[in-house]
């Protein structure tokens, strides 16, 4: 069963067009991974998951429950970290999530072992009588995550949980993110860190420009992109001018040189492939190394967001 039905969400800023058409189902009980570049639309497809900001067409659907028509029965489904929060100065850890246990209503014999686990279970619990404000970003983050917990929601959304974080605190939050999933919780989990989100997740969608350009499982999504194989050109000298060059090649729908060498997305087969290195040779580039890279999702993200840029370029030019 869905636990969260997505249909032809839309959503506007004046001109701006935010989400065009955003479909997508996300199935209960497991971790889903909503990729996308700076203002792709992440965080307004999950402010209107979470019934903070009114769509301006489709339907939104948790549990069953319309967001904007049962926003009271949605919230009790879902707990929502926004990428953006602040806790209170002041309050132990212990006494923050209490305060929100009695937000939700919790009967008051139940808080103390209900924040006991909690803290537990985000690997805070040497924290427990610590003020909140002076723990590091990372406990922060597990933090604001246990309060999303309190009421025990079915449906997590989550805001780029790992954003800012160092390695081993990254590292942690993952960790609390996989004993989500034992414990059966559907995840919608935004982030920009791929490789990270590729460990983590069921499945992945992937937003550019407001729209889903490809949604599957991670090995689906990257398979569905071997149409558009990943070549690594690098080149002894004249980097610039090999990009240019390739830029102008029939199949190559795009071009990134920013780390030494030119990463091709490429739609030819090898046969093609081999036509563009005698190509390349013919010109006198002394070519280092040329070679088909295996598809992982970062790979998958920079073809199918290279792709929509490409597809964009071509409708401006007509
Ligand atoms: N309150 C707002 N008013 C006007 N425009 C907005 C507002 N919020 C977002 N936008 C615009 O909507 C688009 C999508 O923004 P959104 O924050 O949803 O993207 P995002 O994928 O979460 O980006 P990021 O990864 O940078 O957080 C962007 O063009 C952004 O500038």
């Amino acid at each position: 069963m869905n636990a969260v039905e997505i249909k032809s969400l839309t959503k506007r800023y004046g001109e701006n067009c935010a989400l065009r058409d955003f479909t997508l189902n996300i199935e209960g009980g497991r971790v889903y991974g909503l990729i996308g570049p700076n203002g792709a639309g992440k965080t307004t497809a999950m402010s209107i998951i979470a019934t903070l900001l009114a769509p301006d067409g489709g339907t939104v659907l948790v549990g069953g429950h319309d967001v904007v028509k049962e926003p009271t029965a949605v919230r009790r489904l879902i707990g929502y970290m926004p990428d953006f929060f602040g806790v209170y100065d002041g309050l132990k850890a212990t006494e923050y999530l209490e305060f929100y246990a009695a937000a939700y209503r919790i009967p008051a014999g139940q808080r103390p072992g209900l924040v006991r686990d909690l803290l537990e279970l985000v690997n805070l619990r040497d924290k427990a009588d610590c003020y909140v404000d002076l723990l590091s970003r990372g406990m922060k983050q597990r933090l604001a995550l246990a309060r999303c917990l309190v009421h025990d929601p079915a449906v997590l959304i989550l805001d780029e949980p790992a954003s800012g974080l160092d390695p081993r605190a990254r590292a942690e939050m993952k960790e609390v993110i996989r004993q989500l999933r034992r414990m059966n919780k559907t995840v919608l989990i935004s982030s920009h860190i791929l490789p990270e989100l590729a460990e983590m997740c069921d499945n992945i969608a992937i937003l550019e420009q407001g729209r889903l350009v490809a949604s599957g499982s991670v090995e689906e999504v990257t398979a569905a992109r071997q149409g558009a194989k990943i070549l690594k050109v690098e080149v002894a000298e004249r980097l610039p001018e090999l990009i240019s060059f390739l830029q102008g090649q029939a199949q190559v729908l795009s071009v990134d040189g920013d780390a030494g060498w030119a990463r091709v997305s490429f739609t030819g087969n090898k046969s093609a492939q081999g036509k563009l290195l005698q190509e390349i040779m013919a010109r006198g580039w002394p070519v280092l190394e040329f070679a088909e890279i295996k598809g992982n999702l970062e790979d998958a993200f920079m073809a199918v967001t290279g792709e929509v840029k490409t597809a964009s370029k071509i409708l401006m030019q007509r």
